[in-house]
């Protein structure tokens, strides 16, 4: 299976566009780099390629067909700020369950202790907090993840482990992740292939495949 995007276009408002153009393709159980300089849109593109944004030119497939609406999508993103992507007035067990009911058996693998189920959101660390995120995308319906800084808030232990086992699963499930950052080291240890935003957006004619 293939995410692809197929000369996809966007630009906020009357803003100049971001990219244009632009071509992408995610193949199942590869692992993909984006590193670009700050500001020069991965974040919008990772929203984008994940359906958060409408595309204002060109389309998104995944498997050949649009992304779904209105229902779990195959396509899951993760950001950088776990705070932001969880309902404060939820127990961790509710946020968890949103998309799917892992087992214990994955939470232990992401290091998630059993007692912080029953806690707040405001009661966990960031770190703790994101890795209820990671595995709360992580159904077995996702065939797609993107990373969008997904451990650049966590210290170099933890961003080692969360990786860990994000490759291990990635292989047994034949999972493509995109992974941006703007950690060259990181990019360069966890991914197949990179693609530098800078020298292939802005307007240009541009084509990673
Ligand atoms: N909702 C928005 N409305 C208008 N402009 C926006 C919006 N979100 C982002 N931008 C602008 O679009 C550009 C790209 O932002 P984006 O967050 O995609 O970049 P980025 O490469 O992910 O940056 P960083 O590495 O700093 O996170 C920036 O100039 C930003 O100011």
């Amino acid at each position: 299976m293939q995410l692809e995007a197929k000369n996809i276009g966007f630009r906020y408002r009357k803003k100049p566009w971001l990219f244009r153009n632009f071509n992408l393709t995610l193949n199942s159980g590869e692992i993909l780099g984006l590193k670009g300089q700050s500001g020069c849109g991965k974040t919008t593109l990772a929203r984008v390629l994940a359906g958060y944004e409408k595309a204002l030119e060109g389309s998104i497939e995944l498997g050949g067909a649009p992304l779904p609406k209105g229902r779990y999508s195959g396509v899951q993103l993760v950001f950088q700020h776990p705070e932001k992507s969880v309902n404060p007035r939820w127990h961790m067990r509710d946020i968890l369950q949103e998309g799917w009911r892992p087992d214990e058996e994955v939470l232990a693998r992401f290091g998630i202790q059993p007692e912080w189920l029953s806690r707040w959101p405001n009661e966990l660390s960031g770190g703790e907090l994101q890795r209820f995120c990671v595995v709360r995308a992580l159904s077995p319906e996702t065939k797609f993840l993107i990373a969008d800084e997904m451990t650049a808030m966590l210290d170099a232990i933890t961003q080692a482990q969360i990786w860990q086992v994000m490759l291990a699963l990635a292989k047994e499930r034949n999972l493509g992740i995109l992974v941006v950052s703007h950690e060259a080291e990181l990019v360069n240890r966890v991914c197949d292939r990179v693609i530098e935003l800078d020298s292939v957006h802005f307007e240009r004619n541009s084509s990673v495949s």
